[in-house]
This record gives C-alpha cells, structure tokens and sequence, in this order.
C-alpha cells in the first residue's frame, strides 16, 4: 500500500466547524464548513452544544474526504484546532455532556472574578498562569458548570466526570472515550495551568474550586494523541497535532522566530508575537501564553485578545441588516471618504485586551444626520484596525520592536480595504499570505510533525508565501487625528 502523504485538519470555530483536506507540500485541497447555533440564554451568556460540534466534526470530516475523492488510507494524520477557552463537562461512562459547553464570551462569571481580584488573588495567577483574572478564561466557566448542575461537584470529586476544552473534547469523542488529553496551548488558557513549570498547579485548582481528577493530561503539540475511530473515515487514523486556534495560526504562519507576529480577524482578533522559549510577563496588560511545545520545549507567545472583529460586521448583517453578506463591507467603505467622524467601539461582551473590563457595552459616537450605513460599515472595520493599533503599542512596549510586518489572516483578512487602512493605522506593513486558512494549517502542520511526514520547522518555514503586502500610505498627521478620535470614543466607553 502506498504511503499516506495527507493530512486532515479540524478547525472547530466559534461559529463554525471545518474541516480541511492538506497534501504533502501543505495545499489545501478540500473544504468542507458548517456554521452552527449559538445560544444566548441570558444577558452576556453564550453557549454552545457540544453535539453540535460533535455532529458537524463528522460531517465535515467525512465531506471533505469525499470532495476531495481520495480514501481516507491516504490521510496520514490528523490535527485539531479549536476555539480556546470554551469549556465542556461531560460523564466519564456515557461521554455524553452534563451542561452545555460555556463560550469564551461567556461574562456570567464576571462577578465572581471580580471578587477574585477584590481578595488580591491577581498576582499570584498572572505569575503562574500569565493570564489575567477574567471571565474569558475557562476555570471560573468549569466551577460555574460544577456548581449549578446538580450533584456534579461530588461527581467529579469521584472522578466520574471529564472537563476539556473543545479540543479534549473533540480527542475523546474521536477515540471513542479513550483518551482525556490536551496541550499546553489550551492547558495555558484556563487559568489552572502553570505555564512556567508546564504542570496542572494545585494553588490554582484550590483557588478556582476545581477537583484534580476533572483535568486531563497535557501532552505536547505534536504526539500521537490517539487513533481516530476507524467507523468515521472508515480507517484508523493517528490524531498527531492539537492546539489552540490563535497558536495554531502563529504556527501555519511560519512565525517561528522571536519577534515575528501575526493577528487573526475571525470572531474576534487575537494578535500574537512569539517571544522564544523564555517566558516574559506583559506590563501593559497583555498575556503570555504557550505558542508550542515541542519535544518537551515550550516557545512562548505574547498575546492580545480583541473579544469582537468579524462579530461586529456579522452584527450588522444580523442586528442591524444593513448589509446581506459580510464581504459587503469593502464596497461600502470605498464608497465614502471617510467614516464622517462615526467611530463604534464594539465592546458588545465588555473590552479585552489592554483594557480588560468585562462589564462595559459597546457604543457608536458622532453620529450626523448625514451619517449613513456606508459610515456604520466603516466605522466597523475602523475599530478592527484601531483595536489592533492598541495590541501592537502594547507588545511593542513590552518587548523589542517585532520583526517588520503583521502577518493577518482569519476570515475578515480577505477584506483589502480593512488590510490596508491596518497598514495605514500601524504605520507598518500587512501580509496576507497565500492560504488565508492559516488556523488549519498550522494543525496540519503540528500533526504532519506528529506522524514524521515533515520533519521541522526550517522545512515548514518554506511553505508560508505571500499573497498581498500592504504598505501604509497614510498622511502621519492624518493618523494621529484618527486614533485620537479612537482613544476618546473608548474614554467614554470606559465611563
Ligand atoms: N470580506 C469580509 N469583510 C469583513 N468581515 C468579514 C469578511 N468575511 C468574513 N468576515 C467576518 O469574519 C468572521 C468569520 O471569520 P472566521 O475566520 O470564519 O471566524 P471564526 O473562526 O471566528 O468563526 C465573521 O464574523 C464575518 O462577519
Ligand atoms: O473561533 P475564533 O477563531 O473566533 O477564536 C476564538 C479564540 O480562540 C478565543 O480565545
């Protein structure tokens, strides 16, 4: 039989879950997508269930290999990436969840991180977890889940009960329960994990009220996890690659080097600059997070997370339905020559990084009679860029300059005229690569490590080329009226 040289990668999203089809030189080859319901059952909850995810991770699965018209003996192995944060419980006999998982949106547990921070607990978490004490992270989600369904502390003090995160979840169902695994790069964002000593620490999981034998072993990026259950593809294939989406990005976008970066506009915007393997802490309230662990060595990853990009022009299709499809937007910022002063701050689930105040709403400012939704679109991609140029100030005050231009990708990436106001807005160079599905690929890339059809990163570094570069042009003076609009439109958010 001929050796398998593809690679399948899972990349379970916020709102959707795809599945992409990779050949030996990393070309994508198929895709198969399925947008799923989200759940908004009180005022800033968001829920997803796990079935859901689960069904359409097999649907898609089983699409793209019959798109792509190859047998899945072919696949060498397979990568995980998904939404981080987002938190499942499920019953270790029956697999089947006890609550549905709790989104990284979620701010239900606002107050109690509140009070978390009032008892003076932040230092200690941002020490070993580099993180912040937020109701983003999954460790207040996971005890909200233990506390409100009935009898599942002491079910999951005895042990009958698994946690994970969308990734561990996914690895479960694949192997048919058999292994409760991550990686450091999900581990690292659920506030429980010491990204220092690369360990579950038990300071934490006292602090947080979460049982010890709910967690599941950490295992590094690229391993062979497990074998997928062969009644799916109808082979048994290794699962070799796991990580988050945002790591999995920086990884499929060959950031490999201290200083290279690159920023996601899918749901939200997550900007990542690698800082090599020696941890530095944010002072300016960004987070340090592993970006991979390889061979038992940990690279690190500086971190801004913007809770809204696309989730503001999907607002607009769906909100406000001034638009039919996201794309639309190009045009109608082209179409005026300015946003005529409208700025949005879409602070819709409270504001991430370098703000983190989890209790703010969002707000839309100098509005005219003359304002119109071309002005509302752009205002909306402005934000993008504007949110962005706070990050990238962020990590530069923290760390050397980074290495020349932002890599983008994600969704919203396809937008030129957002690329280039980017640009225009960081005085610095944007780069689109050529497969825009970096989040993919960077599994695939991990699970191609995993199962030894590539060999290292020198050999993956060649496969990233460039689709666009985009060079600001913006008058300076110009830029620096913007972004004063900018920082006052957030002041009065922040009243
Ligand atoms: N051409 C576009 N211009 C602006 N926004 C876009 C465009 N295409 C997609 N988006 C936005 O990007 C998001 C989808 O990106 P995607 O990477 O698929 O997100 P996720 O992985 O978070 O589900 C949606 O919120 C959508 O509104
Ligand atoms: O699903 P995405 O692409 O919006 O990513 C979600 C992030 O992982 C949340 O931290």
């Amino acid at each position: 039989m001929p050796q398998p040289t593809h690679i399948l990668a899972i990349d379970q999203g916020t709102t959707s879950t795809r599945c992409i089809l990779f050949d030996s030189a990393a070309r994508p080859l198929a895709v198969a997508q399925r947008e799923f319901a989200q759940h908004y059952p009180e005022l800033g909850w968001v829920e997803h269930d796990p079935e859901d995810i689960w069904s359409d991770t097999v649907a898609t699965m089983r699409e793209v290999v019959a798109t792509a018209g190859i047998d899945a003996s072919a696949i060498a192995g397979i990568g995980i990436t998904n939404q981080r944060e987002t938190v499942v419980v499920w019953d270790r006999a029956t697999g089947r969840p006890i609550h549905r998982a709790i989104v990284w949106q979620d701010r239900r547990t606002s107050e109690l991180c509140g009070q978390l921070k009032a008892d003076g607990a932040e230092a200690m978490v941002t020490q070993k977890t580099g993180l912040l004490i937020d109701p983003y992270f999954s460790a207040t989600k996971l005890a909200w889940i233990l506390d409100n369904v009935p009898g599942a502390r002491a079910a999951a003090e005895r042990g009958e009960l698994a946690c994970g995160t969308i990734d561990t979840f996914l690895l479960s169902r694949l192997t048919r329960g058999r292994v409760h695994a991550t990686d450091p790069t999900n581990a690292g964002r659920t506030l429980l994990f010491d990204i220092m000593a690369q360990q579950w620490d038990e300071e934490l999981l006292r602090l947080f009220r979460v049982p010890p034998a709910i967690l599941p072993e950490v295992r590094d990026n690229a391993c062979l996890f497990g074998e997928c259950d062969p009644d799916i593809l109808g082979h048994a294939i290794p699962i070799a690659g796991m990580a988050g989406d945002q790591q999995a990005a920086l990884f499929g976008q060959g950031c490999f080097r201290p200083g290279m970066a690159k920023s996601t506009y899918g749901t939200g915007c997550f900007a990542l600059m690698n800082i090599g393997t020696t941890p530095v802490l944010s002072s300016n309230r960004l987070l340090t997070t592993p970006a991979y662990r390889l061979a038992g060595v940990t690279t690190y990853a500086l971190e801004g997370s913007i809770f809204v990009a696309g989730a503001a022009v999907k607002w607009l299709r769906d909100g406000l339905k001034i638009i039919t499809r996201a794309s639309e937007t190009h045009d109608m910022a082209t179409r005026v020559p300015d946003s005529h002063g409208v700025y949005m701050v879409p602070a819709f689930v409270g504001l991430g990084a370098p703000y983190w105040n989890p209790d703010v709403r969002g707000l839309i400012c100098g509005l005219t009679l003359d304002a119109t939704d071309a002005h509302l679109a752009r205002a909306a991609l402005e934000s993008v860029a504007f949110q962005t140029k706070d990050l990238v100030d962020a990590m530069r005050a923290d760390s050397a300059p980074g290495q020349g231009a932002l890599r983008v990708d994600g969704g919203m990436a396809a937008n030129d005229w957002l690329c280039q106001f980017l640009a225009d807005i960081l005085a610095a160079p944007v780069e689109r690569p050529s497969t825009v599905e970096t989040t993919a690929l960077g599994a695939a890339f991990l699970a191609g490590l995993g199962t030894g059809l590539w060999t290292g990163l020198d050999q993956l570094e060649q496969v990233w080329s460039l689709n666009r570069r985009f060079e600001s042009k913006m008058d300076p003076a110009l830029r620096t009226t913007m972004i004063g609009g900018w920082r006052k439109a957030v002041e009065r958010t922040l009243l």
